[in-house]
């Protein structure tokens, strides 16, 4: 636990850089998945920020998103665009490596579900969902990860890896979103988020939820489900 949100989100671009690395030392490549919201864009500037970014050979870095508000193309709502802005556009991507989820004005029209449909073929283009190297999630107030909310149908899903998410609570209404079966394909996933208003989801999930009260509780990583608070999120958990 970090003192705040800054302390955490350098602690986590720290995390990252070296967990990129590693994993190109030991795969050839990296896989990233990102996530919207707040803390997630506060760790990519970081990154973008930390001299040790340089020790990531971006060009073999394939980057997904966990979910995107389905707008259009470059509005600044999208996690795509705040995720470029952050850091992909200041660094060495491979274009062809930066797997973005349809805007609501691309191939498809204003289809969330085509948009979701063609995203999960884009994670099986290799013939499974990958084992992402690291997934990041950010954590609602109300326990969401990704766009599953409590208790919607997504959070229900059991066989699709990316579903259209309709009716959400948190603006936008329409989002596209990987599943908890996809999340849980990854070798490492980061919940990570700061403020007290996190707090309740934060005890919630690591205490007693199912996860279709508090999704955060149903992410979890192959080898690793790494928790990454500032004190005021982690002040509801009980002592140790
Ligand atoms: O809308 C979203 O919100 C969550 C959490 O965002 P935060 O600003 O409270 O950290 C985020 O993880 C998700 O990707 C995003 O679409």
């Amino acid at each position: 636990m970090h003192r705040d949100g800054v302390l955490l989100a350098a602690v986590t671009a720290a995390r990252l850089v070296t967990a990129l690395v590693d994993a190109q030392a030991a795969r050839g490549t990296a896989s990233l998945v990102l996530t919207g919201g707040r803390t997630g864009a506060a760790v990519l500037e970081q990154v973008r920020d930390s001299p040790a970014r340089d020790a990531v050979d971006w060009s073999r870095v394939d980057l997904y998103w966990g979910d995107e508000r389905f707008l259009p193309a470059g509005h600044p709502d999208r996690n795509e665009t705040q995720s470029r802005a952050a850091l992909l556009d200041h660094v060495p991507v491979d274009p062809e490596r930066v797997h973005a989820v349809e805007p609501s004005d691309g191939r498809f029209g204003d289809d969330p579900d085509a948009a979701a449909a063609a995203y999960a073929e884009v994670l099986t283009a290799r013939g499974s969902v990958p084992a992402f190297d690291v997934l990041l999630l950010g954590v609602g107030e109300e326990g969401h990860v990704a766009s599953l909310f409590p208790e919607s149908p997504a959070v229900h899903e059991h066989d699709r890896t990316v579903v259209a998410v309709r009716d959400c609570p948190k603006p936008p209404p329409t989002r596209v979103s990987l599943t908890l079966p996809a999340i849980r394909h990854a070798r490492e996933v980061w919940l990570m988020t700061t403020g007290e208003a996190k707090a309740d989801a934060v005890a919630a999930a690591l205490v007693a939820a199912n996860e279709v009260d508090i999704p955060a509780a149903g992410a979890t990583g192959l080898s690793r489900t790494l928790w990454l608070l500032d004190t005021a999120a982690a002040n509801k958990l009980p002592p140790a």
